[in-house]
């Protein structure tokens, strides 16, 4: 792919993460500030298999680098996503800075701008050393963005390995959080595993930014986005992305749309657990027999073969009710009239999406923010369930299922949903928050040197 540099001595480079739903909400951003900005020199860094996966051929706008990704040469994949996310931890910032130092030299240009994802709290050095700003992406929500930054607090409040329900009262907006909703490693768990290690540095080095940017709005959680006010020197909500980037028309080759239009308005059960996570064997069975008991009509996003993952005889006995993928069109799914309810694992792009589409969340919750973003859904917003006891279970899963498609319950849920898509509407419009804040973004990006 060629570079392509523009008059403008401008050089904003992107430094992604290359797992789970993180460099591509960073790319899309990039391609935003690309058309606002369009004579100055774009250049994404990722490891080989991330960019093969983002960018087509025909990207003219941003050119790709590849960045090393600590993998030995004989590795055998493991069903473990942490594994390669930690030799990918091992030989950083130095990957970054061998691939920064060759743009460098291909484009001419020296960096004046470092967007990366918030987990690299190497930035704020690297832009530092270079006294360029910097402005690193957080992906998830403003809430668990504040459980890591005042991560120190919280551990001196609540102890390390304190009562699990216990709440959360340093924070405002916390107040019906528990100890036991927060990410793994924060005060409980794997305190010293390379992940934690690296939110914690993150959280530690946010202040010193720029400007943090994330992927919500002011107004969908005010009291936590006021919070960051003194702790950052600029908090840029830009999103929801879903509303806010331009995204290719979804490419549906199961016919889940079509078959979706086929159905009863607001009757049908979408199950997706996101790009990371895979149940145990142990609930998926539960989960088939959720839907073959209750008989709710469904689609079921789930990789890998169903025939394997599944009990012996459900997809013949369900052929007539249910749709399974290996991949769904998402955001789509969720819009469509005929979604009902949504069993998902709470990532925060699932949920924005189901803001959007305004369908009831039903959340079994893996890892990181996930406990967090179901508390939130259910408590703060009320816009959905956790499933009882944290796990997907055969009786408190239906139940969940009759309470949100059936009852007076699930019709408040909806009416929620409604109002936070309001004000994420609203947010994007030329004078809502998002969309100044936007603004501001590309000032800084474009500002003079
Ligand atoms: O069949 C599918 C399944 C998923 N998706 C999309 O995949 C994305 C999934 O994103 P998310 O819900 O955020 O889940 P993860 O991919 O698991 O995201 C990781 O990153 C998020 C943002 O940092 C965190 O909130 C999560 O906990 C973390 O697991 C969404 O945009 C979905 O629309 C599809 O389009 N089709």
């Amino acid at each position: 792919m060629v570079s392509r540099i523009g008059n403008n001595p401008k050089h904003i480079v992107a430094l992604a993460f290359p797992f789970g739903t993180h460099a591509s909400p960073l790319l899309g951003l990039i391609r935003s500030l690309s058309t606002e900005i369009p004579d100055a020199t774009f250049s994404f860094f990722s490891t080989v298999q991330s960019n093969r996966n983002l960018f087509s051929e025909s990207d003219d706008r941003i050119t790709p680098y590849d960045v090393a990704d600590g993998l030995p040469e004989n590795y055998v994949p493991s069903d473990n996503p942490v594994v390669v996310i930690d030799l990918f931890l091992d030989i950083v910032p130095g990957n970054f800075k061998k691939a920064m130092n060759m743009a460098v030299q291909e484009t001419g240009r020296p960096i004046t701008c470092i967007i990366s994802d918030a987990f690299y709290w190497f930035g704020a050095d690297i832009a530092k050393e270079l006294n360029v700003p910097w402005l690193p992406l957080w992906t998830a929500g403003p809430r668990s963005l504040l459980l890591h930054v005042e991560t120190d607090l919280l551990r001196q409040t609540l102890g390390i390995n304190g009562p699990e329900d216990k709440t959360i009262d340093v924070l405002p907006g916390f107040s019906t959080v528990r100890t036991r909703d927060l990410p793994e490693g924060l005060v409980s768990g794997p305190l010293e595993s390379k992940l934690s290690l690296m939110l914690h540095k993150m959280g530690l080095a946010l202040p010193s930014a720029t400007a943090v940017i994330a992927n919500s709005s002011e107004e969908l959680d005010p009291t936590v986005v006021n919070a960051f006010e003194s702790r950052f020197q600029k908090f840029l909500n830009v999103g929801p992305f879903l509303l806010t980037l331009s995204s290719s028309p979804a490419s549906d080759p199961h016919g889940c749309l079509d078959w979706l239009d086929k159905q009863e308005r607001k009757t049908v059960v979408y199950i997706s657990f996101g790009s990371v996570i895979m149940p145990p064997p142990h609930e998926m069975a539960e989960l088939a027999g959720v839907l073959e008991t209750s008989g709710f009509p469904f689609l079921w996003s789930l990789r890998g073969n169903p025939e394997e993952k599944l009990p012996s005889g459900f997809l013949g006995r369900t052929k007539e009710k249910g749709k399974i993928v290996s991949w769904a069109p998402q955001r789509e799914v969720l819009q469509h009239e005929a979604t009902g309810a949504f069993v998902t694992h709470a990532g925060w792009n699932s949920i924005l999406e189901s803001i959007i589409g305004c369908v009831p969340m039903i959340s079994r919750p893996f890892f990181g923010d996930q406990r967090l973003n179901t508390r939130t859904i259910e408590t703060v917003w009320q816009i959905g369930v956790g499933i009882e006891g944290g796990m997907v279970n055969k009786d408190r899963t239906i139940e969940a299922l009759k309470l949100v498609l059936l009852t007076e319950e699930g019709e408040k849920m909806r009416s929620k949903l409604s109002y936070l898509k309001k004000l994420a509407t609203d947010a994007v419009k030329s004078n809502g928050s998002s969309a100044k804040n936007f603004k501001d973004l590309v000032q800084i990006c474009n500002d003079k040197m």
